[in-house]
């Protein structure tokens, strides 16, 4: 995993315990999983804004600023969850290397009705 996620799990972790007015975490964790995926939501639409601003203006630095919002948020959903960053991590792994038009070919032919 590399170190900075590695990080940020371990404080993600030691929040559990902490306060909710002394840590921005704590208050997520106490609020619960429907404030967190709200963040996650909230942050993949200001992502897309920032994302459609910066094919047009070519400047980089709030999609760059939004996309850190969404993958931290993203990290307090699974933490939540207490699912491992890593077995996101196995699963790109997985997938490394595999095409994703064969892997969907694959997937229609084994489930025709299927249309994701
Ligand atoms: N990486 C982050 C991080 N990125 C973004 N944020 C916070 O995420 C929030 C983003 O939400 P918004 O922009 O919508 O701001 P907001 O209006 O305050 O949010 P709402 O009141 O609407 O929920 C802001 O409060 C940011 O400060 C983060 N807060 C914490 N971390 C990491 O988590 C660690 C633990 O944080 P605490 O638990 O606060 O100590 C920190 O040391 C950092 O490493």
């Amino acid at each position: 995993m590399s170190d900075t996620i590695k990080r940020i799990t371990q404080v993600l972790e030691e929040r559990k315990q902490a306060s909710p007015e002394s840590s921005y975490v704590a208050s997520l964790y106490q609020k619960g999983i429907n404030k967190i995926l709200e963040k996650v939501g909230e942050e993949a639409t200001e992502t897309i804004i920032a994302a459609k601003d910066a094919a047009v203006s070519g400047t980089h630095d709030d999609v760059i600023y939004e996309t850190a919002d969404l993958w931290f948020h993203s990290l307090v959903m699974l933490s939540s969850l207490n699912i491992d960053p890593q077995q996101v991590l196995d699963e790109l792994d997985r997938r490394f290397g595999l095409s994703g038009l064969e892997e969907k070919a694959a997937r229609t032919k084994n489930n025709p009705t299927s249309s994701s």
